[in-house]
């Protein structure tokens, strides 16, 4: 599949030449994805481009509302570079405990505005990572992985380009180590080192925003060995680099934005996307590569994108603000907003959505500094916020039903509302209360569809359940640091409970 040595080698130089112009709009940054000829598929076809395809396209506006944040609200979404200009707070790695928390501010918001994964975040918080990670590795192997990234985020920021980071690989078999694997491949590894550069393969899983990303930035997903050194490789790939192959996933109720109309697919506006992505000898020059066999910076790796990509699952508390909100407006189209119990309800749904946002945000500022200067956010905080993330939007979910009623799951398609025949008899039995249009009910239960057991569905609930690792990793992070010994001392001694010793 690798295309021959001279169309694949390209020096760094080369592959920065197509972004000369910063990308400074939405409208800009759509047109930066148009031609790239990337090797996509989707439900069995090639995708020839993707920004003409209907059931894509939301996912590539949901992207480019970055862009339009960054435009309308310059401080909230963009930071200066260089001497005049600024780039994208995507691209900006925090070093004060105020760039944290002004990051998750930006993620919230953008959450309420699309409803659904935006899909910029894993990319900031692997160069986030990067930052320190690079500079620990040098201090500690003798390497020089740090200016090199400086260089290629230098570059990033001044075109304002879209990052993916690309952490999680197939796996395989989850209780053996990469190099343990009867498949080399169920993990990304270097298979060919040349002077200019390496060439790797194997795939990267669940990649979000993969096709709407100019760059890839591959890393590995868990701690390694020495054995695994081969697997130890950190670079940045260009996303229509030669041997990349991208299969788009399914999502639930995709194909209702080809069905006409704008009520049935819920939130026609905006969606996320993930992919497989299979690497088939992919060459990366010397200048992307950050890491290439220092096996034993993996799990610091590993811990420190995690520590950040947890707490910005803030995210959800913005696609909670909007899911609350339509569960307000379903039981006022419904005459029961009054109730009691539905008001309870709607005040668990808040206190549960600030919960999250409180562990993020308290992690933003009780930041630690690394050695590089980044600073990032608090572990236990962002371990115990990404914890929250995986149980409170399924409950607030849940709530939003409740409250949205049955016809949330049975109600008849557009379709049915523009027949002659079906038409009228859905105006009348799905009148809700004296006042409120029919059709303006119908469109809020749908966006409660769509975020609940909807396409939309996939970046509310399973991406906050599996994304930046699912529960158990953080029940493993947060037993390490829980720090048990000091709270038994503090209970024996409150008790009159004598030290060991002292018997
Ligand atoms: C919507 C979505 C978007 C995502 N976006 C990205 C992205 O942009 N970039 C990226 O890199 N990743 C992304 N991910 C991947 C995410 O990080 C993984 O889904 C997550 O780390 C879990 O890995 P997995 O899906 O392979 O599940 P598994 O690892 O197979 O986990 C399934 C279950 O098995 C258990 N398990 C796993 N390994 C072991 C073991 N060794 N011993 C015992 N139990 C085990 C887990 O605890 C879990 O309960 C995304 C995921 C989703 C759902």
């Amino acid at each position: 599949m690798a295309s021959s040595k001279q169309a694949t080698q390209q020096s760094a130089d080369a592959l920065w030449k197509d972004f000369s112009h910063p990308l400074t709009s939405a409208q800009d940054y759509i047109n930066s994805l148009r031609g790239r000829r990337l090797n996509v598929f989707f439900r069995g076809e090639p995708v020839e481009e993707p920004v003409d395809d209907p059931v894509i396209f939301p996912s590539i506006n949901a992207m480019a509302e970055t862009y339009r944040l960054a435009c309308e609200q310059q401080d909230l979404a963009s930071v200066p570079v260089g001497n005049t200009g600024r780039t994208s707070r995507f691209l900006h790695v925090p070093v004060t405990p105020a760039d944290l928390a002004a990051k998750h501010e930006m993620q919230r918001e953008l959450g309420r505005r699309t409803g659904t994964c935006f899909q910029r975040c894993v990319g900031l918080d692997a160069i986030s990572a990067c930052h320190s990670i690079t500079f620990d590795t040098d201090q500690t192997c003798g390497t020089s992985y740090h200016p090199r990234f400086l260089a290629f985020l230098t570059r990033a920021q001044a075109a304002n380009v879209v990052i993916g980071g690309a952490m999680t690989d197939p796996k395989g078999d989850r209780s053996r180590a990469p190099h343990q694997q009867t498949d080399p491949d169920m993990f990304l590894h270097v298979v060919r080192r040349e002077e200019d550069g390496i060439y790797v393969s194997g795939a990267k899983m669940h990649q979000t925003g993969a096709i709407n990303s100019h760059w890839l930035l591959v890393m590995p997903t868990m701690r390694l060995t020495e054995a695994d050194r081969d697997w130890a490789v950190v670079g940045a790939v260009r996303a229509d680099s030669p041997g990349l192959t991208y299969i788009l996933g399914r999502q639930t109720n995709d194909t209702r934005s080809v069905d006409g109309g704008s009520l049935d697919a819920g939130n026609a506006g905006f969606a996320g996307q993930e992919a497989l992505i299979v690497f088939d000898r992919v060459f990366i020059p010397h200048e992307h590569v950050f890491m290439d066999g220092e096996w034993q910076m993996a799990s610091s790796l590993v811990e420190r994108f995690t520590t950040y990509h947890r707490s910005s699952y803030v995210c959800k508390t913005g696609l909670g603000d909007v899911l609350i909100g339509a569960a307000a407006e379903a039981a006022s189209q419904n005459g029961v907003e009054n109730a009691s119990h539905i008001r309870d309800r709607l005040v668990e749904m808040t206190h549960l959505n600030e919960t999250v946002y409180s562990s993020c945000v308290a992690g933003a500022y009780r930041a630690l500094k690394a050695p590089s200067g980044a600073v990032y956010n608090d572990p236990m905080l962002s371990n115990v916020a990404k914890h929250n993330v995986t149980r409170f939007p399924f409950e607030i979910a849940r709530l939003a039903q409740d409250i949205a009623g049955g016809l949330v799951a049975t109600m008849p398609s557009e379709r049915d509302l523009l027949n002659n025949v079906t038409g009228p008899l859905i105006r009348k039995f799905l009148k809700g209360r004296d006042g409120v249009d029919t059709v303006d009910r119908m469109r809020i239960l749908r966006l409660i569809e769509n975020m609940t057991i909807g396409r939309n569905a996939v970046g509310y609930l399973t991406e906050s359940l599996h994304g930046a690792g699912s529960p158990q990793a953080q029940r493993v992070q947060i037993a390490r640091a829980m720090e048990i010994e000091s709270k038994r001392a503090f209970a024996r001694n409150l008790a009159g409970v004598r030290p060991k010793a002292e018997e």
